[in-house]
């Protein structure tokens, strides 16, 4: 049975961040993911999931101006300082909420940069976090996203994801998997986690189309959880979806798979 996380940046938005934390436990879950608790001096976090008594499993690295639409900068020549003091402020939240991995998103593709650039750029930064985090025994993943949703995303794809992390060279580094960009941009879910699966860091689910919770698309969820056991898949899966109601309304998915 895999361990699901709850994405507190897509479920419970009806209340402040630091609430949360409680919310999710009072659904059941051990375990919170969220794209980036920056805003809030890293010992409030702690403490919120402290109190609640889940573990935090993943956030993201700074990725730029979110709300300008920037999804990440680490591909980017002329912001590499600022890649890597975000990953040094990464790593104190990190350190404060005991958490094992943090994702790197690439960033939208420029104008005027060359591909090898912006690969190369994108290869030196995965390497200067991954030995950032590697002393804390933190991994560094890397998660591509559809470019339906988010044109000009420099990673879309699971094989060209897989050769930036290959060429970066590092142990820590990993793929983090969201079935929901890897179902628009390529399906053939199950074999690509089969083949691919000690690159594996860390998977994240919604259904397709609508990004809503497992059950309301054409993603045999049943099917593929049954098989992420039979492969032998020990990570956790955060559940970061768009509630189609309230997001306590949404786990009958969760309640069904518990009772088989
Ligand atoms: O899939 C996503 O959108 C998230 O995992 C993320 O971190 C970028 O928004
Ligand atoms: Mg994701």
């Amino acid at each position: 049975m895999p361990r699901f996380a709850a994405n507190l940046s897509f479920l419970f938005l009806d209340r402040p961040f630091l609430e949360r934390f409680a919310a999710a436990a009072a659904c059941g879950f051990k375990a919170v993911e969220f794209h980036f608790p920056y805003e809030f001096p890293p010992d409030e976090v702690a403490a919120a999931a402290r109190e609640a008594g889940v573990a935090v499993v993943l956030f993201n690295f700074p990725a730029g101006n979110w709300a300008v639409g920037e999804r990440g900068i680490a591909c980017l020549p002329e912001r590499i300082a600022e890649f890597r003091e975000g990953v040094a402020r990464a790593a104190t939240w990190a350190e404060s909420l005991n958490c094992p991995r943090v994702n790197c998103l690439a960033g939208l593709r420029p104008e005027g940069i060359t591909e090898a650039v912006l690969r190369d750029t994108l290869v030196d930064n995965l390497r200067f976090a991954a030995d950032a985090l590697a002393g804390a025994g933190r991994q560094v993943l890397l998660e591509p996203l559809n470019s339906r949703d988010t044109p000009r995303f420099f990673v879309d794809r699971t094989v060209p994801a897989l050769a930036l992390l290959d060429a970066a060279g590092r142990s820590n580094l990993f793929l983090q998997y969201d079935i929901y960009h890897a179902q628009v941009m390529e399906g053939d879910l199950a074999l690509t986690l089969m083949r691919n699966l000690p690159w594996v860091g860390h998977i994240q689910l919604a259904d397709n189309p609508g990004r809503h919770e497992p059950g309301t698309g054409e993603i045999n969820f049943p099917f593929l959880f049954r098989h992420l056991d039979a492969i032998g898949y020990q990570g956790w899966i955060g559940c970061e979806y768009a509630p189609s109601g309230r997001s306590e309304d949404s786990f009958g998915w969760l309640d069904a798979l518990m009772r088989t």
